[in-house]
């Protein structure tokens, strides 16, 4: 008997796919399309990136079985070496972006110095990447992510280090992939952020969220409580009220350990991410220019906000290509809550 589901058209496969559907390649060259002087270098870039991360999400996907079979530098029962995931995403963001011949100068987080495209591969974007976000999370199978920043070149000559050193509200585009129980991209470009799931039967990120919102205000708050002996006073004071029933209805903690999970959730539900100064980390632990500079541009752009305590994120002038910033970053009314109780 044909399965019937409504108004979707059924195949003996399953639905049938849309071809239609605005997929994150279209949706690229849509936003290209609205600027005649558009070179599609962009889009290029763009494009690479989506490569390095369908594969990076395909190695995450087997990184449980590819466990079994061997460690980084080890060699599995196949006689194939076996590479750790950070080591894998970064090499894939770097030959993607190389021969992207768009950009001519990048910051990894796995990288001490900028690497600088070879000059015949040269083009006018700077990308900085944190290829594998999360870590520590590989091994127990929770949620990780990548996360990218975009900037144009603004000297001419030479790429140098200087040209990386722009503040976040330079930023051209920004966004991050999340590999979760989906995977999906989520992308800042122009004037709105969208998202889009990977649709593993074709191969392509769809738009399922588009123009991407965060609440107000949220009733979650995301903060690694186990260092709060560390914290300064205002902070401690916040999430303390944050508990008191006293003070309206206690908020839901929920903290995942990667970034990226962390953030999602915050833009999908509202609330607030927390990663503050400590006292014996006085700039926190998360790097500006490719943690949170590109999530506060995100933030910011769905119609959040993002404080290092004192002035937006974006507005920071970086002095050093891995340098760490404390961040407030979620709902509006949540972050200027946060600041309220800070010195
Ligand atoms: O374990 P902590 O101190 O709470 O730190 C968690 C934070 O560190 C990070 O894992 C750092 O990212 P990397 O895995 O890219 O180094 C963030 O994703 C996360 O928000
Ligand atoms: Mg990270
Ligand atoms: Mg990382």
């Amino acid at each position: 008997m044909a399965a019937s589901n409504g108004d979707s058209k059924m195949t003996q496969q399953g639905p049938a796919f849309d071809s239609n559907a605005m997929t994150l390649t279209r949706f690229v060259l849509q936003e290209q399309r609205k600027f005649k002087e558009a070179t599609g270098d962009l889009s290029q870039l763009l494009n690479c990136i989506q490569t390095a991360i369908k594969a990076t999400a395909s190695a995450v996907r087997k990184a449980g079985i590819a466990k079994l079979h061997g460690i980084a530098g080890d060699v599995n029962v196949q006689g194939e070496e076996v590479k750790k995931l950070d080591v894998l995403s970064n090499e894939l963001f770097i030959n993607m972006l190389k021969s992207s011949y768009t950009t001519c100068l990048m910051v990894s987080e796995e990288n001490e110095n900028v690497i600088e495209v070879e000059t015949e591969r040269q083009g006018k974007y700077i990308v900085c990447f944190d290829p594998l976000d999360g870590s520590s999370n590989i091994d127990c199978l929770v949620s990780i992510g990548s996360i990218f920043a975009i900037y144009r070149k603004k000297s001419t000559g030479v790429p140098t280090v200087q040209d990386a050193l722009q503040p976040g509200n330079q930023l051209v585009a920004a966004g991050y992939a999340l590999y979760g129980s989906a995977t999906a991209i989520v992308l800042g470009l122009g004037s709105s952020v969208n998202g889009f799931t990977y649709d593993p039967a074709i191969g392509e990120f769809i738009l399922t969220d588009p123009n991407m919102r965060v609440p107000n205000k949220g009733k979650i708050y995301s903060i690694n409580e186990g260092y709060a002996s560390d914290w300064d006073e205002g902070v401690y004071n916040y999430i303390a009220a944050k508990k008191d029933p006293a003070k309206g209805k206690p908020y839901g903690a929920r903290y995942v350990g990667s970034m990226v999970a962390d953030v999602h959730r915050t833009i999908k539900y509202g609330g607030i991410f927390i990663y503050p100064a400590t006292k014996s980390s006085p700039n926190g632990k998360l790097r500006l220019l490719y943690e949170c500079n590109p999530m506060a541009y995100l933030m910011i752009l769905a119609g959040g906000l993002a404080s290092n305590g004192k002035i937006s994120i974006l507005d920071i002038v970086p002095q050093k290509i891995h340098e760490r910033s404390p961040i407030f970053l979620g709902s509006k009314a949540d972050v200027e809550e946060a600041l309220s109780y800070l010195k």
